[in-house]
Formats: C-alpha cells, structure tokens, sequence
C-alpha cells in the first residue's frame, strides 16, 4: 500500500499517523471509547480489541483530563484500518495544497502577557519548590470559509519526513492536526522506547546560523538543566516497569525543519508483557516536556498562570493493538480545527534561568511547523 494513497483518503474525523517507519490511516468508528481515568480506559480498550473488527484503537489523550469541565481521553476502534510504509518520497510527488489566509489572529493571551506569566513563573518556581514548569501559549485564527484539517495534513506530511505527523477526530466534530518531534513511547514486543525533548533553538534558512544556533543550543547550560529534569523523570517512570532500562548521560542534537532539540533516547526491556503501549503512556505522561517537575505542583501553576484550558495539545496521540504493541507521540506542534477556526499552541519549559523575552521567541519560532503547513508567510506570525 502506498502512503500517498492513505494521505489522499484521509477524511475529516478519521485517524491519521505517519512516522519515518509507517503511515496508519484508521477510518470510521466501530467503537469509540473515551474517559478521564487512562489507566482504566487501558483495560477497557484491552478488551474491546480482544473481538474487534481492526486490529488497532487509536486516539488522543488529553492534556489534563480531570480539568475543568473534564477532557476526556478519546480512543476509536476504526471500522477500517489501512498501513504503509514511510510516507516519503511517496508523498514527494504530490502537489501542495491551498489553505487561505486567516481574516483575524487573536493572541491568547498577548505576547507581551505571556512573557509576563513566564517571568511570574521564574519567581513561583523557588517559593514553590518546583525544578521547571512548561507555559504555552495560543494564537485562534479566524477563517471566512471553513478550514480544511485534510489540507493542512496533507502539507504537514510533506514538509515532514520525520517525526510523528497526525490527524484525530475529537469530540464536537474538531480535528487535532500536527506533526510532533517527540516520541512518549513505543512498545514492540518487550522493547519499549521513549525519546523525550527539551531545550530548543530556531533553525535558520542560512546555513551558517543555522549551524550556529544547533552549536549555541548543545552549549547552553539552561537548556541541559530544562532537559536533564526531563529525562531523568522518563527514566525513572518507565524504571518500575523494565527489567533493563539504558538511559544516556548526555542529550543529543535533534531536528525538525523549524526547531532544534535536545533529545535522548531511552530504552528498555519490559518486565511484564500485559503492560501495554498505551498503560505506559498513560503512566508516563504528563512528563516534565509539556508539564513540569514535581508533577502536581508544575500542573497547578500551569493552570493558575495560562488563561485557557489545553485540551488535547500537551496530551498524547497514538494507537495500541491486541498484542499490547502502540506507538504514542506527545501533542505538540499542533493546531484544534474547528469550522471556521483554528487554535494553534506553543509552549516551552521555564527553570530558574529562562528568559521571559527568549521564551516568547521561542513559542513564535514553534509555531512555524503549523504555518509552513498553511502557507502562511514566512516570520507572519512571530508578530502575534
Ligand atoms: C511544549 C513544547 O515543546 C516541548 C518539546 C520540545 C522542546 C521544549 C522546550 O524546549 O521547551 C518543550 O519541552 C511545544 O512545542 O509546545
């Protein structure tokens, strides 16, 4: 089956996931499954695939799903479920598609509020005895015709011949779209995977800043501290659940074609294979990437000091199988699509050294995965 087959078929409400090793296009619901307790909501999908039609749930977990008015994680057993291989350079021959320009951007909140949260942040973390708290912040654009998720996945798949580029229905008939760089975790038999981020620095169309800032980013003493607060919870949530886990000392350099990170790789060798894909992404989850350390206190902050509820961006999505296999990436780099409007998020970790002015360019600079994908021009958006 060729991805490019799959990316065409996608349709509004439908799963989509391609990575650099698969694309998996889930059609339809024959099942859907949703709740605020993810470990439960495991066991549950556990045994409705035990006689399901396709071999696969898949869905997305929210950011907090005990949050105000409740966001539930929201899985579906598709009537249909088609793979393939990697989408590039399948997908290099099709032709991109027209999105059209937003009539209104609306800050939320203001840049210059944001880099006030960010540096409200930097003082609550001491008082309050947390490592790194994650802020983001939204940009709602608002559209005179309705906006098609197909189309922007369509562009987002193009652009992006690595990572975790996806499409999920959610409640109230809107479409999370994205292509994150971060996988939460993979499960294949006894071999589990995860590859947290943090630390960032925007690429360059010049090859020389470019080169530049990936060297800055492996430099900077504040972005090592924002990662090794991350990786070291990975190591440690995933620990109990492994017989042998390898987690690196020392971050590398990773890239997507707007973004530089630091990521490490870690990997183990589960101790029980009924844990599946989606009970260690729920256990792991909601790292220090897109939360905080300690958890709860990181996530208390998160909701005094951000003026709108997450939803499903900081969350998860994926899939998981009979066999207990999956693959989930965590939400970023990602925009909820309404009819006629769209909320696009970027959000980046706050420690005791970060910069109020940086971290504002640094959400700016995320948000260009989403605009590339929209045709937007180029730098557009960095004014909001
Ligand atoms: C929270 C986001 O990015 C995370 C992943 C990579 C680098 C990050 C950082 O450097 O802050 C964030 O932890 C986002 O893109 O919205």
């Amino acid at each position: 089956m060729d991805a490019a087959r799959l990316l065409e078929d996608y349709a509004r409400g439908d799963f989509f996931l391609a990575t650099a090793h698969r694309t998996i296009l889930g059609s339809g619901a024959a099942t859907e499954l949703t709740g605020t307790d993810e470990a439960r909501l495991a066991e549950r999908v556990r045994r409705a695939l035990g006689d399901a039609p396709t071999p696969i749930a898949a869905g997305v977990l929210p950011f907090d799903s005990a949050a105000d008015g409740g966001t539930p994680a929201r899985l579906v057993i598709p009537e249909g479920v088609r793979f393939a291989g990697r989408p590039h350079p399948a997908v290099d021959r099709l032709p991109r598609r027209h999105v059209g320009l937003p009539e209104r951007v609306t800050p939320v909140p203001e840049g210059r509020r944001h880099a006030e949260a960010v540096a409200d942040a930097v003082r609550r973390l001491g008082e309050r005895g947390l490592r790194k708290v994650v802020l983001a912040r939204a940009l709602d654009l608002e559209f005179a015709e309705p906006v098609r998720p197909e189309a922007i996945l369509h562009n987002l798949v193009k652009d992006n011949d690595r990572g975790y580029t996806f499409a999920a229905g959610l409640p109230g008939g809107r479409t999370l779209v994205g292509s994150s760089p971060e996988l939460l975790l993979s499960r294949q038999g006894d071999r589990v995977v995860s590859h947290p981020h943090a630390g960032s620095m925007p690429r360059s169309a010049d090859p020389v800043t470019d080169r530049q800032n990936g060297e800055a980013l492996l430099a900077s003493r504040k972005d090592h501290i924002e990662h090794a607060v991350l990786a070291e919870a990975v190591a440690e949530a995933l620990r109990p659940f492994c017989r042998k886990l390898d987690a690196p000392e020392k971050p590398e350099l990773v890239s997507t074609p707007t973004m530089w990170h630091l990521g490490t790789t870690i990997t183990g060798e589960l101790a029980d294979r009924d844990v599946t894909a989606l009970h260690l992404a729920a256990a792991l989850h909601p790292t220090p990437a897109i939360c905080g350390t300690p958890t709860e206190s990181a996530r208390e902050l998160v909701t005094e000091l951000e003026p709108f509820e997450r939803g499903y961006y900081a969350g998860a999505v994926g899939w998981v199988d009979a066999e207990g296999d999956g693959e989930w990436a965590v939400t970023i780099r990602c925009a909820e699509v309404a009819e006629r409007s769209l909320r696009l998020y970027a959000g980046g970790g706050i420690v005791p050294e970060s910069d109020p002015g940086a971290e504002l360019d640094e959400t700016s600079a995320k948000f260009a995965t989403l605009a590339e994908a929209m045709g937007l021009p180029r730098g557009w958006l960095a004014e909001f």
